[in-house]
């Protein structure tokens, strides 16, 4: 029996329901199978009345996501599927169980490089949240002899919370592959002197690394074939990360295989890169393919501290949708602003340097998993941090480097945030000094991306832009 569906009931219906339960509508096509498999066509109301649920973002759009694969510009397209990639049978299962379909650009154009024999090193440049993480976690596991019980992956990432979330990532992907065994050398990981390390994939921050590596010799450097430094530039470019990663790096043997990721670039850190990596592939991103569609980007004006916080209440208040981050310069900033909303009954959440590695954590899933909407934080969470849900990012405070001058690369990364693998997101800039509002025209001139006025008085203006 042949039963049309009611769209219109439907919608209301949906309206009222949870978003999960909702996905589960097949959208992709417009079309509805019958009992029989026949297909029935949807009217041009009902299509319309779809569109409106797919526009409200009811409906996990999965539509959406497979027009972007077929779009050759967008960093989610793909011509080869996963099996295309010779990827181990175990591992295929890892990432089909974790809801990828198929690859995203990066993960098609670099994982046959980085399987291929003789190993060959890489340094890669991909948008935000368009699975670079994935991409070198399955070429660090593809790598992987389990027979063989020491350290032969390392992976660096600059902070905390982006070494645990890559271990996590890790950890997914190897589910069906037991043998394979993992290693966080963070902060609060404290091992008796004397240890020897047997686990095959270690992935930490450079401090504790070179501690473990070179000062108290708990895994032997030279026996690493895989070396992977997430967020590339800022290990090559900070101080501090610098050293250490260069100290680490000369430890290595020569035929290490070396891999760079990052979705920033500056020219001199590409420079310097390449005099320390041998023959990389390189994969670079124009300038302007760097900043993502799919996150639309506004300014509000305001005129002293006081209206920031104004509009940020008003743009918290009719925006409920998803999640927010917002990103101040200082931890003072971060502290001033978590205690103002606090006091005036909004549930947030902050997450700045000074908090100890066990708060930083609990601060952050809680977040995760929802109780609270809205993080306020600082650089710290700029980069890599992937919580799917972030409809928005506010800066606060726009990113300047020790000059006061726009900093473009730490502001691609904080909004980077949202729109995580093609999903929609909001960026507000709020702008309350010449010098932040020249700050935030260099920004828009270096991306060549419009940053459009917002008035954050106006709900209905608000309420319009949403996702
Ligand atoms: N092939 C895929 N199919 C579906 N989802 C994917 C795929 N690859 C990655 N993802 C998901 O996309 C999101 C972003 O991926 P990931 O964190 O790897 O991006 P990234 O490029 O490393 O981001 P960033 O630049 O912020 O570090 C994650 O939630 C991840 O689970």
């Amino acid at each position: 029996m042949s039963q049309k569906v009611d769209w219109s009931q439907y919608v209301d219906q949906q309206e009222k329901l949870v978003t999960n339960q909702i996905s589960q509508i097949q959208v992709s096509s417009a079309t509805e199978t019958t009992e029989e498999g026949k297909k029935d066509e949807l009217s041009p109301a009902e299509t319309s009345l779809l569109q409106k649920i797919i526009r409200k973002g009811l409906v996990e759009n999965k539509n959406d996501l497979e027009i972007q694969r077929k779009d050759p510009t967008s960093p989610l397209h793909s011509v080869k599927t996963f099996e295309a990639l010779n990827l181990r049978p175990n591992l295929l299962k890892g990432v089909y169980d974790m809801g990828f379909n198929a690859p995203s650009k990066i993960q098609e154009t670099a994982l046959p490089t980085l399987l291929a024999e003789p190993p060959q090193n890489l340094i890669a440049q991909s948008q935000s949240g368009t699975g670079k993480t994935a991409a070198f976690v399955l070429a660090m596991l593809s790598r992987v002899d389990a027979s063989k019980k020491h350290p032969q992956v390392l992976c660096l990432s600059p902070t905390y919370e982006l070494a645990i979330q890559t271990g996590e990532v890790a950890a997914k992907m190897a589910r069906f592959c037991p043998e394979i065994e993992l290693r966080f050398a963070v902060r609060g990981e404290n091992l008796t002197e004397g240890t020897k390390l047997s686990e095959h994939v270690i992935i930490g921050t450079p401090g504790k690394v070179l501690d473990w590596g070179i000062k108290f010799r708990m895994f032997d450097l030279s026996k690493i074939n895989v070396f992977v430094l997430d967020e590339a530039d800022v290990m090559i470019d900070t101080q501090g990360h610098q050293d250490q990663c260069l100290k680490i790096h000369k430890s290595l043997r020569p035929n290490c295989q070396m891999m760079l990721f990052s979705a920033t670039y500056e020219q001199k850190v590409m420079d310097f890169a390449e005099i320390i990596i041998k023959n990389p592939l390189i994969i670079r991103l124009k300038r302007e393919e760097e900043s993502l569609d799919n996150i639309k980007q506004y300014y509000v004006k305001c005129s002293n501290e006081k209206q920031k916080y104004n509009a940020v209440t008003n743009i918290y208040g009719t925006l409920t949708v998803g999640q927010a981050i917002i990103f101040c310069q200082t931890r003072k900033s971060a502290a001033w602003l978590a205690e103002k909303m606090s006091k005036d009954g909004h549930a947030v959440a902050l997450l700045s340097g000074e908090l100890s590695v066990e708060q930083r954590i609990a601060v952050l899933d809680r977040y995760r998993s929802g109780k609270e909407k809205v993080l306020i934080t600082t650089n710290v969470l700029s980069r890599g941090i992937d919580v799917e849900q972030v409809t928005i990012v506010v800066n606060f405070d726009l990113p300047v480097n020790v000059h006061g001058d726009a900093d473009c690369e730490t502001y691609l990364h904080r909004i980077g945030r949202t729109g995580r693998f093609g999903k929609h997101g909001i960026a507000i800039n709020l702008v309350d000094s010449n010098q932040s509002q020249r700050v935030c025209e260099d920004i828009e001139r270096h991306f060549n991306k419009k940053i459009m006025l917002l008035n954050a008085e106006d709900s209905e203006e608000i309420e319009k832009i949403g996702v």
